[in-house]
């Protein structure tokens, strides 16, 4: 079930949930059941589960807005039964669906309200205002005087977002904060917390119902069940590969191999070595060398090391020149693509796998459909967005994980 814990989650904002129980009074059931889970400082974790299964509750717990009825929890290694309520939730970020902006209010006055509790003078509060709304991709100077209902669904909800990290809290507790907006938005919204997450790292405690969205944000997913329990705790690749009982499998769903292929960022899978050349090499010595390799195609590159041509062993033999211009329909993905978007290349092209380049567009080798599938089964994946973050987080000059690996020597 869970994962081994890492010494980081007993870091500053590591939070432990131990033997927590939540009993409304006059409920027969628990509304969250003996939970233990520890949640890792810089982690983004997703709740989900079905209505009624605790998730909210869970979450208020944190925030003591709700009592534990039994168990403690810990926030980096603080039982927070003992702080000021107040002044814990000064340090943890909350956000809502809709934003629960305070409609009386401008914009300016919403983000400012914990900072002006903080007795921040107004030219701090001011400009922390206008880097938070830059943050969350908003204009300050259009943005900062209007009222909540001058605003869009997906703008409030940006405000929330900013709101809740006015103080610069280490911890953020988010409530379905994109329940409310339509898909497209959601979409943007997600992109801009991860791109946030991932330059503020933050530990997020992210409730929802949408499990594809607990795929794409999440470190970690906790799967609750009815009755306030936890039925996994785990890695989306992990929960989407071994779902650890039928609940999990069946809310995975049934395409939960295609959800591991959407997930899977190809910089995450080392690429098959590939012979290339460029196009005064001309085609027999290519194909001499691809012979020799062993290799059953070899690749035209341009004077930078970009791919130009694909060539199988056949038609280079029927050559008398490499082309200068680039093969239309070169099957090509890069680092920031995934396995969906290489499967969905081989399916329309002529070869059995694709090209892969680096950020610059530099051949470095061939992933094919072989490699995807055992990618896949033996799961040697990283998820898009761990893989971001884990990139970011490693020190300058060491890579965060595998990348591709040897391209073919021209
Ligand atoms: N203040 C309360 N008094 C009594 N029962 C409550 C109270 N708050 C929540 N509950 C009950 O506790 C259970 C868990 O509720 P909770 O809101 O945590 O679920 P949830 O998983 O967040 O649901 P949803 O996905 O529908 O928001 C539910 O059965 C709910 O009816």
């Amino acid at each position: 079930m869970s994962e081994t814990n890492s010494p980081s989650a007993r870091s500053s904002a590591g939070i432990l949930l131990r033997d927590v129980s939540k009993r409304f009074p006059g409920q027969d059931r628990a509304a969250v059941d003996n939970l233990n889970m520890e949640i890792s400082s810089g982690d983004m974790v997703m709740l989900v589960g079905p209505s009624g299964c605790g998730k909210t509750t869970t979450l208020k717990m944190i925030n003591r807005l709700i009592e534990p009825s039994s168990g403690q929890i810990l926030l980096g290694g603080q039982d927070i039964s003992a702080a000021d309520a107040d002044q814990l939730r000064r340090g943890i970020g909350y956000v809502i669906q809709a934003g629960g902006l305070f409609p009386h209010m401008t914009v300016a006055a919403n983000i400012g309200v914990v900072p002006s509790m903080l007795g921040w003078d107004k030219a701090r509060t001011a400009r922390r205002v206008d880097e938070l709304l830059d943050l969350v991709s908003l204009d300050p100077a259009r943005y900062r005087n209007r009222y909540p209902k001058e605003l869009s669904g997906g703008q409030q909800q940006r405000v929330g977002v900013a709101r809740a990290l006015a103080a610069d809290p280490p911890i953020l507790l988010m409530d379905e904060p994109f329940g409310a907006v339509d898909p497209i938005t959601r979409e943007r919204l997600q992109d801009e917390l991860l791109r946030i997450h991932a330059d503020l790292e933050k530990t997020v405690v992210f409730v929802t119902h949408d499990f594809d969205e607990a795929l794409k944000l999440g470190d970690r997913i906790a799967v609750f069940a009815e009755g306030g329990h936890l039925v996994q705790y785990d890695s989306p690749e992990r929960i989407l590969a071994e779902p650890a009982t039928d609940f999990v499998r069946q809310f995975t769903g049934a395409d939960a191999g295609l959800k591991q292929l959407g997930l899977a960022r190809i910089s995450s899978v080392p690429a098959l070595p590939v012979v290339s050349g460029t196009v005064e090499e001309g085609p027999q010595q290519l194909l001499a060398r691809a012979l020799t390799a062993g290799q059953q195609s070899a690749v035209v590159v341009d004077g930078t090391g970009s791919p130009v041509a694909w060539f199988s062993v056949a038609e280079l033999e029927k050559l008398r020149e490499l082309p200068a211009d680039r093969q239309p329909q070169l099957p090509v993905v890069g680092p920031g693509d995934n396995l969906a978007d290489a499967l969905s290349l081989v399916l329309v092209s002529s070869r059995d796998g694709v090209l892969v380049t680096d950020a610059q567009g530099h051949l470095q080798g061939v992933i094919d459909a072989p490699l995807i599938l055992q990618t896949v089964r033996t799961r040697q994946w990283v998820s898009n967005a761990r893989q971001e973050r884990q990139r970011k987080r490693a020190p300058r000059g060491r890579p965060a994980a595998a990348g591709s690996t040897e391209a073919g020597q021209p």
